[in-house]
């Protein structure tokens, strides 16, 4: 989790991506959102932080109402370098655009966020794609204010701090970090922040749950609210979570859906398995015939894509009634095992675009959690093949098909790529992601509780392809 901010632009953490918290029947879990209002330098920011802290938890998201300040008019905008514009009324926000962010927020879908930049009293030209994530704390002075806003939060702080303490916690923080003198924050806050604190934001402390006076010195209110927080996640994590990757453990094959296309199994696909899945089979053997396996399994995933009509002329001057792929094709790997067949799509295939994208399990909970992705920009118009060669509790591939969905890419438009796969996880994608197609060359049912390795598989798929056994 990155803070990616300067000194004088809006503060905003970046979720590692949301966990595929989806029920067994596929409805995707809203996230948890807390509301931090208060006055300004009360503390709000540093309350948020510190929860994120002890949340200790990779997908939490800090929302900053700094990044939904209304753009300013010219007129206002040479006022406000004169200290002499209301940015403390109500009015100075775009509600919709804040509600709209917490909205995709809350139901895990990404959220473009734009950037504010104190020093030039705008949005900066730069914007952040934000994943979803399992806890949003949206916070800023009127963050308790508009209706539709409070409709989507779960639990709603007030942060009361004796206003001598923020007016002097300001002019500190306003000069080191948001380019002002002394003087112009005092006139500032005379003329607009302490009416306007006293006028609009204080009486949001009656739509407020918890009030905490004194901010970050109040231990034990933040402490209480802490383990609130954490009682909601594990409880999430307890009834969704689990059921996904225990209870399906004696999922049937004959439960899965028509958009699971299984790689015909001619002799020497069977064949070619064989020698994946024997535990003696040496590292070069293991190579060529998981990049001929993968080859197999690309041409079949290819055939799932949409094709128009073409006729050509042959050598002999003959009309041939043909068909031509006429769409853009992503090939996005999901590492790093998935470059694997990113090697076989490259062989078979041309011209496709390349994305990736690296999650990496927790090495207890076994969650995916998200560290990279990097995407064609246009990849929302392209037919997409998502390939990873194992699919177990399907929790992985389920991230990266939110994070395609996330930049653009129609369900209906993925192709997810597999060699390997059980029918838990092929059912748990089906359930939330009804119009992804799955093209799969094996699947078997049988998994470690332990190791969440499948059984009859290929034991841990990328450290056999490059080597990296212990
Ligand atoms: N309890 C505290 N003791 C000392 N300084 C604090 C405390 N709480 C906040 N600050 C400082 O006051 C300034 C404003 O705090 P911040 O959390 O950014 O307030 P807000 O988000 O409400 O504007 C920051 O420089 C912060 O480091
Ligand atoms: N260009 C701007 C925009 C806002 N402000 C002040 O920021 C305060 C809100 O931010 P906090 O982190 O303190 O909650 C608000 O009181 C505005 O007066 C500004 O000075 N310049």
């Amino acid at each position: 989790m990155a803070n990616t901010n300067n000194q004088t632009s809006t503060l905003m953490l970046k979720s590692a991506g949301r966990p595929p918290w989806y029920t067994p029947d596929g409805k995707n879990t809203p996230a948890y959102v807390v509301g931090i209002a208060g006055g300004s330098a009360s503390g709000k920011t540093s309350v948020a932080r510190r929860i994120v802290e002890s949340l200790n938890v990779p997908w939490v998201v800090i929302l900053s109402m700094d990044s939904f300040y209304r753009r300013l008019t010219p007129e206002e905008s040479k006022r406000a370098f004169d200290n002499n514009h209301d940015f403390d009324h109500p009015s100075s926000y775009d509600y919709a655009s804040a509600l709209q962010a917490l909205r995709d927020l809350k139901q895990g879908r990404a959220a473009r966020i734009p950037q504010y930049d104190f020093s030039t009293h705008s949005p900066s030209s730069e914007s952040q794609l934000v994943y979803g994530a399992s806890v949003v704390i949206f916070e800023g002075i009127f963050a308790l204010y508009d209706p539709a806003i409070l409709q989507l939060m779960d639990v709603k702080i007030f942060v009361d701090t004796d206003s001598d303490i923020c007016l002097a916690r300001r002019i500190k923080r306003d000069v080191a970090e948001r380019g002002r003198d002394p003087l112009g924050v005092l006139q500032q806050y005379d003329r607009f922040v302490k009416p306007a604190y006293d006028g609009f934001v204080r009486p949001t402390m009656n739509n407020a749950d918890v009030i905490i006076p004194r901010g970050l010195d109040n231990d034990v209110a933040i402490d209480l609210m802490i383990q609130h927080i954490k009682r909601q996640l594990n409880e999430l994590s307890a009834t969704i979570m689990r059921p996904v990757l225990v209870d399906r453990y004696d999922s049937r094959p004959h439960g899965l859906k028509d958009t699971l296309a299984m790689l015909p199994q001619s002799t020497q696909v069977r064949a070619m398995q064989t020698i994946l899945c024997d535990r003696g089979t040496p590292r070069n053997d293991f190579i060529f015939y998981s990049d001929r396996l993968s080859r197999l399994v690309i041409e079949y995933g290819l055939g799932q894509l949409p094709l128009e009509q073409k006729s050509v002329r042959t050598p002999t001057g003959m009309l041939y009634e043909g068909r031509e792929m006429d769409v853009a094709v992503t090939g996005v790997t999901v590492l790093r095992a998935g470059g694997v067949m990113e090697k076989a799509l490259r062989s078979v295939a041309r011209p496709v675009h390349y994305g990736k994208i690296l999650i990496v399990g927790d090495p207890v909970t076994h969650e995916p959690r998200l560290h990279y992705a990097k995407l064609p920009p246009s990849i929302g118009t392209h037919q997409v093949l998502l390939m990873d060669p194992t699919i177990v509790s399907g929790a992985n591939a389920m991230m990266a098909i939110r994070i395609c969905l996330d930049h653009g890419v129609p369900e209906h438009c993925i192709v997810f790529l597999s060699l390997l796969a059980t029918p838990q996880g092929v059912q748990a994608i089906q359930a939330a992601f009804p119009s992804v197609k799955l093209v799969v060359a094996l699947l078997d049912s049988r998994i470690g509780k332990d190791d969440l390795l499948v059984r009859s598989g290929y034991g841990i798929f990328g450290d056999r392809y490059f080597g990296t056994e212990c």
